[in-house]
């Protein structure tokens, strides 16, 4: 039975993955936390791997919190840049072969057409420079490895955007919301579904692990303010969302106005379908409401 590790298995990604996995047959997973790594540490990650030995790693750690990096940047760019090289290395000593995670925010919005994954790259922010850095060393250290780069990433655990709104459109009757960046909201689910079906096809044989960077979103286009609405519409919270520019709701990071992915290349090389963000939406929320009324997980 081969074996998978999911690196950060309670963040929000890792969750996701993690409760898909404990329905699997075809492989033996486990997961580590903070608790068990501490990817802070280089040698806690050498001592880690000393006596375990894996053929697939999933990296689902980050340093998520974009504008607290700008003031942290050292930790930022320990997590983001240094460790998943070190993972990366670790996995290249054993023979595994490495899925990392990488984010829309490593573009700087200059482009206004789907970004491919070799569109040039102009991150602004200290958290999109670091997974910038991140993906070149995992890349240099095991070059058998699959970057996924996603946008937007929500989902019944952890925080994020669906959440927050969910939380302020209770709370408040209006809000600003910028309208003038634009990308896709991606629901973990997804983004956990086609990585399990990738290894799924590669230790079936069906498909190869073909290395390189590839881009997974939904389909469809929003900006943040079309996604509060949509929010909104499918809960039924009457809170008022007004349409703002950027300068008008100031961040400490910027953030690309612009970061619409082009899918094709995942698509095309291990035959996955992507549901639109509007049906994930609608599928997160139902999640949520089971959850409240105790049937979940099912
Ligand atoms: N969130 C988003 O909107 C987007 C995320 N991404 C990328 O997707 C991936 C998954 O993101 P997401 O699930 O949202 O992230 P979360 O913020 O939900 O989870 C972060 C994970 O990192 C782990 N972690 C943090 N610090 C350490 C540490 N010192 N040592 C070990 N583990 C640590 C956490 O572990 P623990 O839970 O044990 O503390 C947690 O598992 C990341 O690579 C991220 O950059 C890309 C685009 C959008
Ligand atoms: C809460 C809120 C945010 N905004 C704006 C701020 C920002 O420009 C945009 C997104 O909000 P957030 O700061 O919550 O999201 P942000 O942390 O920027 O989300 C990003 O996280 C990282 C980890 C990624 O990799 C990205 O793909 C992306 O998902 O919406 C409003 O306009 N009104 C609001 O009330």
């Amino acid at each position: 039975m081969k074996k998978i590790l999911i690196i950060g298995g309670e963040g929000q990604l890792g969750s996701t993955l993690t409760e898909q996995s404990d329905k699997i047959k075809w492989g033996e997973f486990s997961h580590t936390t903070v608790d068990t790594l501490d990817l802070m540490d280089s040698s806690a990650i050498r001592n880690y791997f000393k006596t375990k030995t894996f053929d697939f790693i999933i990296n689902c750690t980050a340093y998520t919190a974009v504008d607290r990096a700008e003031t942290d940047a050292v930790a930022a760019w320990r997590l983001n840049a240094e460790a998943p090289g070190e993972l990366a290395a670790e996995a290249a000593r054993m023979g595994a072969h490495f899925v990392h995670i990488s984010t829309d925010y490593v573009f700087g919005g200059t482009h206004s057409r789907p970004l491919k994954p070799e569109d040039s790259k102009t991150p602004d922010s200290v958290y999109g420079k670091s997974k910038l850095q991140g993906e070149e060393d995992v890349l240099r250290q095991q070059p058998q490895s699959i970057i996924i780069r996603t946008s937007w990433l929500y989902s019944v655990y952890g925080k994020n955007f669906l959440k927050t709104m969910l939380q302020l459109g209770k709370e408040r009757d209006s809000l600003n919301v910028v309208f003038d960046q634009v990308g896709t909201p991606t629901l973990a689910d997804d983004l956990a579904n086609t990585i399990l079906s990738i290894i799924e096809k590669v230790i079936k044989g069906e498909k190869q692990f073909t290395p390189g960077v590839y881009h997974f979103s939904n389909e469809g286009v929003c900006s943040w303010y079309d996604f509060t609405k949509a929010i909104f519409h499918e809960t039924g919270i009457s809170c008022n969302v007004l349409p703002v520019e950027s300068d008008q709701f100031p961040t400490a990071a910027p953030r690309p106005s612009f970061s619409v992915m082009d899918k094709s290349k995942i698509k095309q090389t291990f035959d996955i379908e992507i549901p639109h963000w509007q049906d994930s939406l609608r599928k997160c929320i139902k999640k949520l409401d089971d959850a409240t009324t105790g049937e979940f997980p099912n």
